[in-house]
Parts: structure tokens; sequence; C-alpha cells
């Protein structure tokens, strides 16, 4: 194989190759070390080596050759032979690179090889395109002067290495970074797409590129570049028969290859493939469409870069709608996809203006759903957050014609309604009304839910966008004072009210802090014994200059702001505390009864503050008493069973306060964990006159009786109404006959004197009378 080329000198030796090929000499293996030089049959070995030295070189991966003057191959291993598609050395010897080459590339070649033999310079590291079959390859060629023995130059020697797949990733790692840094640097998606778009096309020769997103709403297939095909492609692929979210890739190809072809871009044998282009979730986010032609020609990693740009067409797609989602956020309310209170001031005022230009007017309506919390609190906030997305629904069917519609709290919602008389708009808004009532199935549960709504009018009502607002607002207030589920239209009156509640509000929050509320105590009293059994604590306000405050003028607004919750964790710590304090001076102990309102019922830390209070103070549950309204329990009896259930597992005694105005059932009745019932004041003021009240006192006497409950009396001022109750069989009693509400000091005094309260003639002998009619 080697014979008629020079051996060069140089040493090869621990089996590894020379640097360079001139001056190789061969050095013996470690076998031939250990013999002696006499020993060597020299003309044998010489065979031997070149023997092994052929064999070396063919196992070689990396291409070695040598080449006479005229760019002749004399020698070259197996890897040239093969990548030239020869099978034997004979058929490259004698040949030239102009015989396997496009001649561009043979010459590059040739001229190299030309100087280093002028020169005599090594040519160390040259990158070189070359080609085989299967398409183009990146050598890297290191080429020598070929000397005979006498060292004139006869040829070359080079050795070059595949460094293709190293080239391709360089490539791929520079495209991959060029197209993050357009992403990074913030470039427009569209302008984005149609760069890669061309990208990918020149990658490949016969390929065109098109890029289509998945629109968000409604779920279109939207064009956004095909920078390589014309404008009838583009109108076509816009066309509706691709018009819905692509989940079979393959009629999608099928669709787009249709538009491609009807678009008379190109010959028919045209085929298409679409790739899917996902977001980090994996989520489809548009599609890359591919067109090539039969003969089209590849660049080696074209496949490598088209997974590129498709995974960085997602990142720039995601960056894009990750964008476009928190310039939405800005405006939009997330729910419900409506305006929020940033944009509507913005479409208010303009719609006022208007309204100036016009000389027109503007109605504003505000809307707020009626117990929604309850809603939320008893169902959990899915189910609110479902609600509140099928009644923007409803309003907003009725309203996108003429009017624009935001979500600007919880459960409120305001319609600026354009051009429209009064008639028109309360004829609009009623049914607005209407469509939100409407029945809700929900997880199973069917929910009926109303709403206030309040109109106000630009100009007369309001000047700025703000002023407006407050004006429907207050407004809306009106319709859920006078019952909710109603329409109640602006009045300059509302405006004092509304600023008297709102200082009044402010007054109250700074009662909280600078501790201004007291707590007095009422008796409750039992007949048979003559003794005080408990105390209502009831709360006044001691107020700076309006001196004592009643919870009449006080509690509806606490209720209504919230600020009845840390006012009832207040009153319940205290009297827990003065319960135990008057147990702990060694008075007979009385249960504490203490009120609570619907929002405290309601608020999740209930349990917690009861348990909180019962700590903090020492006292046995046993003797502490919530008092909850009738009407309370019944607006959600379900939830309210389950939590007076929680309450009594705290071991507190549970009492329903004005019984008989809430229409309880007796079958709900005897689900209620209770131990009290107490009579309304209404049904006792009227005794001995109205016979109504007093069938219906004797009727819950009986039925508390029934079901096992203690029943007490409340309001009770005379000694006819006494004596009535002890006859129907009520011993306990609460009211001006036998104690006002009294402050702290005065209530010591009464249960160090505990004793002796039924001896009032009328009462004692309607006791004897009842002791008697109990004993028979
Ligand atoms: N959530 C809370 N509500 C409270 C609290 N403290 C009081 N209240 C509620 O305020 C309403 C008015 O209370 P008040 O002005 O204290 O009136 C109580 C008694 O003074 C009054 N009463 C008692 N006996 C008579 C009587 O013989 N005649 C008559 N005309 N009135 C009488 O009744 C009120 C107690 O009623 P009730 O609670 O139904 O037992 C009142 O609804 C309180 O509940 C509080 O801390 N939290």
């Amino acid at each position: 194989m080697f014979r008629g080329i020079p051996v060069t000198k140089g040493v090869i030796a621990d089996g590894k190759l020379p640097n360079s090929f001139c001056e190789v000499e061969l050095a013996p293996n470690a076998a031939m070390l250990h013999r002696r030089s006499e020993d060597f049959d020299h003309e044998a070995d010489l065979a031997e080596r070149q023997c092994w030295l052929e064999n070396m070189i063919n196992q070689i991966p990396d291409y070695i050759y040598a080449k006479d003057l005229e760019g002749r191959f004399l020698f070259a291993n197996q890897a040239i032979v093969a990548n030239n598609g020869l099978s034997h050395l004979k058929d490259l010897v004698g040949r030239t690179d102009f015989d396997f080459l496009p001649s561009h590339i043979a010459q590059i070649a040739t001229d190299v090889e030309r100087r280093v033999a002028e020169t005599g310079q090594p040519h160390f590291g040259g990158e070189e395109l070359a080609f085989r079959g299967d398409g183009e390859r990146w050598l890297m060629i290191t080429r020598v002067p070929l000397r005979d023995a006498s060292g004139t130059i006869v040829g070359t020697v080079g050795a070059s290495r595949d460094i293709t797949a190293q080239k391709s990733a360089e490539r791929r790692m520079r495209a991959q970074s060029g197209l993050l840094e357009m992403i990074a640097r913030g470039m427009p998606l569209p302008d984005f797409l149609e760069e890669l778009a061309r990208m990918i096309a020149g990658f490949a020769e016969g390929v065109h590129a098109a890029f289509l997103m998945i629109a968000l709403d409604p779920g279109e297939l939207r064009l956004a570049a095909a920078p390589t095909l014309n404008e009838d492609y583009r109108r076509r692929a816009n066309a509706t028969f691709i018009r819905t979210i692509p989940t079979d890739l393959g009629v999608t190809a099928a669709a787009l290859k249709l538009a491609f072809d009807q678009a008379s871009i190109s010959e028919l044998d045209h085929q298409c493939r679409c790739l899917a282009i996902s977001d980090a979730d994996g989520q489809m986010e548009g599609i890359l469409a591919l067109y090539s032609s039969e003969d089209a020609r590849y660049q080696s990693d074209f496949s490598e870069f088209v997974s590129i740009a498709v995974h960085m067409a997602g990142i720039a797609i995601s960056r894009h709608r990750a964008e476009a989602r928190i310039g939405f956020l800005a405006d939009h309310d997330p729910l419900t996809g409506m305006a929020n209170r940033a944009l509507l001031d913005r479409k208010l005022t303009l719609a006022m203006r208007t309204a100036d230009s016009m000389g027109s007017e503007v109605a504003l309506a505000f809307l707020d759903l009626d117990n929604f919390k309850l809603v939320n609190d008893s169902l959990g906030h899915s189910v609110g957050d479902q609600l509140l997305k099928i009644v923007a629904g409803r309003i907003c069917e009725l309203t996108s014609d003429q009017g624009s519609l935001a979500r600007i709290g919880g459960d409120e919602f305001v319609i600026i309604l354009e051009q429209m008389d009064l008639e028109g708009c309360l004829h609009r808004l009623s049914a607005i009304r209407e469509a939100v009532a409407r029945p809700v199935v929900l997880d199973d549960i069917e929910l009926r839910v109303t709403c206030s709504i309040g109109i106000a009018s630009y100009p007369s009502h309001g000047s700025t966008a703000g002023d407006l607002l407050a004006s429907a607002d207050m407004a809306m207030y009106r319709a859920k004072e006078l019952g909710r589920d109603g329409i109640a239209l602006f009045t300059s009156e509302m405006t004092a009210t509304v600023r008297k509640k709102l200082s009044r509000t402010d007054e109250l929050r700074q009662a909280l802090l600078r501790d201004e509320f007291v707590l007095h105590y009422q008796p409750q009293v039992d007949l048979q014994t003559g003794r005080i059994i408990a105390a209502e604590a009831l709360v006044r306000w001691n107020h700076p200059s309006e001196g004592l405050v009643y919870p009449g003028d006080f509690i509806a607004l606490a209720e209504e702001t919230g600020l009845i919750v840390p006012l009832g964790e207040w009153v319940l710590q205290t009297a827990c505390n003065r319960a135990k304090a008057w147990q702990d001076k060694g008075l007979e102990p009385i249960r504490i009864s203490v009120n609570v309102s619907a929002r405290q019922f309601q608020e999740k830390r209930l349990i917690e503050t009861v348990a909180t209070a019962l700590t903090e103070s020492g006292l046995d549950a046993k003797w502490l008493e919530l008092e909850i309204t009738e009407s309370l329990i019944m607006k959600d009896l379900a939830g309210s069973i389950a939590r007076m259930y929680e309450l009594e597992k705290l071991g507190v005694k549970l009492a329903v306060d004005d019984f008989g105005t809430g229409y309880s059932s007796l079958s709900a009745l005897k689900r209620f964990p209770l131990s009290r019932l107490k009579i309304d004041r209404s049904f006792i003021a009227d005794i001995p006159h109205d016979a109504d009240d007093m069938a219906i006192t004797s009727a819950i006497i009986s039925l508390a009786q029934k079901l096992d409950l203690e029943v007490i009396a409340e309001g009770v001022e005379t000694e006819e109404q006494a004596r009535f109750l002890v006859e129907s069989g009520c011993n306990e009693m609460q009211g001006y006959l036998y104690s006002r509400p009294v402050e702290e000091e005065r209530f010591n005094l009464m249960l160090e004197n505990n004793g002796g309260i039924h001896r009032k003639p009328m009462v004692r002998a309607a006791l004897l009378g009842a002791g008697e009619h109990r004993k028979a």
C-alpha cells in the first residue's frame, strides 16, 4: 500500500499520532525494545512496521493523505477513501480534489497546498468546507510539506478532522443566542417571527416557513408571520376553514397546504408539515407550517435548527402573551375580564366629555349583590367566583349594545349607560336586576342572588368620574336600606346622610382605639328562686361629646361596616372577664349572656374568638351563653346549624334571641343544639291586652317545654306580664320590672344581695297557683 510513497521520518511512540507528518520516524514497540539490535532482520522489520503503520492510519477516523505537487493523491487512509465513496485506495491514487468536489471548493484546497509546497511553511488548523454524498462537511485541516530523503519538497501531507458536528453545534448556539437576544431585547413578536421564518427558509433552498398563533379569544388560528409567502397566501391561511384550535396537526397541515396551493404560490409538489409550538407548560401556543418542494436542499443541521426555532417561538409567544396579560390586568379584572376601576374612570371621563359636546347625559349605575358574603362564607370562594362570573355574563349580555361595564370590587359592578333617557335606563336596569336574580345551579346547589342598584346621572349628580361614582354608590346604599333587590335614584339629600354615616363610621373606629365602649349588665331572674341567674351584657358607647350612646344608634352601622367584628370580640372578652371576676369574688356563679350579630356569626374566626375569650378569662364555658337571633339562623339554616354545633363543642350555651319573629319551623328547631328560647319583647309588650300575643307567648313556652329547652321572656315591664308568664309556665324573665341594664358596680351590688326578687304580690300569688298547677 505504501509502495511508491516516500516514508517520512518521525516517531510514533505510545500509540500516539505524531503532530506533524514531517520528520516521522518509526519507534520500536515494547517487545522490540527487548530485542538486541543485532537480532533484527532489518528488511523484514521494515515491511512489518509499514504494515503496522498502514493499519494504524486506517483505524484513525481523521482524514490523512499525501499528495504530489500537482495535487494528485499519493496516499490516503481508509477514512478518505470511504468519504469519497470509493472502496480501494487505488481508485483514489492519481486523482485530485477536482474529481470529487465542486471546483470552487477544490480550488481553495489546491491553493493552500500549493502555498505549503512553495513556502515549506506548514498550514495549521484551517477550516474548510467539503462535500460528501449526503451533504456538506466541515473539516479542520493541517497541511505540511512532504519531503523526500534529500529534504526536497515533493508534495503535501494533510491531516483533517471532521468538525461538522461541532460547527453545527456552534451555528445552532449562535442562532439560539441570537434569537434569545432578540426576545430579551423585546423585539416585537411579529418582527421576531418574521425574522425566524426567514432564518428557517435560509437553512434550506425551496422551503417556506409560516408561523400561526392561536388567538386567546375566541381560540382561532391566526397567521402571525410568513415573510417569504405572498399576500394571497396570508388571506387564504386566515380563511375560515382553519378557525379552530388545531388539535390535529395533520388536518391543519392539509388545510394550510390547500391555502398554499390555492394561493398559486408554486408547483403542486409542495408538501406542508406542521409543528406544534408550545409554552413551558406544554400548552399549544401556535404552529410552524413548513412548505417544502420535493427537490428542497437542506443544510445538514436544518432539522435541529427547526426544533430550536419552534422552541424559541414558544418562548417568544409565551413572553408576548405574558406581557399582554400584564397590560390587560392593568386595566381589567382578572376574574371576569371586565374593565377595572382605572379603566372605568377613563371610560367614564370620556363619556362625560362626549356628553358635554353633544349636550346629552350619562347615567351611571352602581350594582351590588345582596348578601354575597354569605355565599362566599358558606359555599366557599370558588363557588362565589363562579357565581360572579355568571352574574357578570348576564349583566354583560344586557349592557354590551349601549353601555360599558366594570367590576370594581368583590361583588360591585358599575354600568355606564350613554344616550339613554331615565325611562330607558330604568327599563334596562330592571332587566339586569331580573337577570341577576335568575337561579344559578352550582355544585348541585340552586342559588338565587339578588342585587341592589343605585343610579346617578351626569352632569346633575357629579362633575367628575369620582363624584358621579360616589353618588351612584349612595343611591345603591339607599336601595339596600329599602330592603335590597331594588333600584334607587340618587337624590341630593343622600349626600348629607352619607357624609354623616362616613363620619360616624370614623368615630366608631376611633372609639374602638380609644376604648370608649363600656358594658352594662341586665339581670335575668328566676322567679321560682327569686334569684338572679344570669346577666345580659349590653354594650354602650361613652361618646366624648354626646355622652352615653345606646346600641340602637351604632350597632347597625358597626354591622354594615364590619366594625362589629372587633367590637364583638371586645364585648365577648370583657363579659367573660367580668363573669369570672364575680366568681373569683366569691359571688354565686351566674351565666353571662352575650349578643352575637349576623356578621360576627358568619365570621370564620368566631369559634377561635370564643375559645380565646374563655381561655384568657379562665371562665368555664358552661357560664357563657351566646344569643343569636332567629332571623340570623334562618338566613342560612345549614351553615348556622353547623356553626352552632361547633360552638356547642366548646361547651358554651346557645340561646335564640327574639324568638317568634323569624319563622323557625318546629322541625328546624329540633336540629339546633340550643339551651334556651328567648321570647321576643314584642309579644310581651301588649300582655294582657293582646289575646294573640298571649296565645303566641304561651305556645312558645309549651314548645320550649316539649323540646326540653329553657325559656326566658324579655321586656317584662309589668306585674301582669310576669304573672301571665308564670301562669304559662315561664319563670325566667328579664325586663325593667326587675332592673334596667346597669353599670358594673351596680350589678356587683345586686349580685352581692342576690335573692328576694319575686316578692311582689301578684307574682307570688301566681307562683303559688302555678306551683299548685304543676303539682296537679
Ligand atoms: N351584637 C350586639 N348587639 C348588642 C350588644 N349590646 C346590645 N346589643 C343589641 O342592641 C339592641 C339594643 O340594646 P339595648 O339598647 O341595650 O336594649 C336592651 C335592653 O335595654 C332592652 N330591654 C331590656 N328590658 C326591657 C324592657 O323591659 N323594656 C324595653 N323596652 N326594653 C328592654 O332590650 C335590649 C336587649 O334586647 P335583646 O338583645 O334582644 O335581649 C338589642 O337588640 C341588643 O341585642 C352587643 O354587645 N352586641
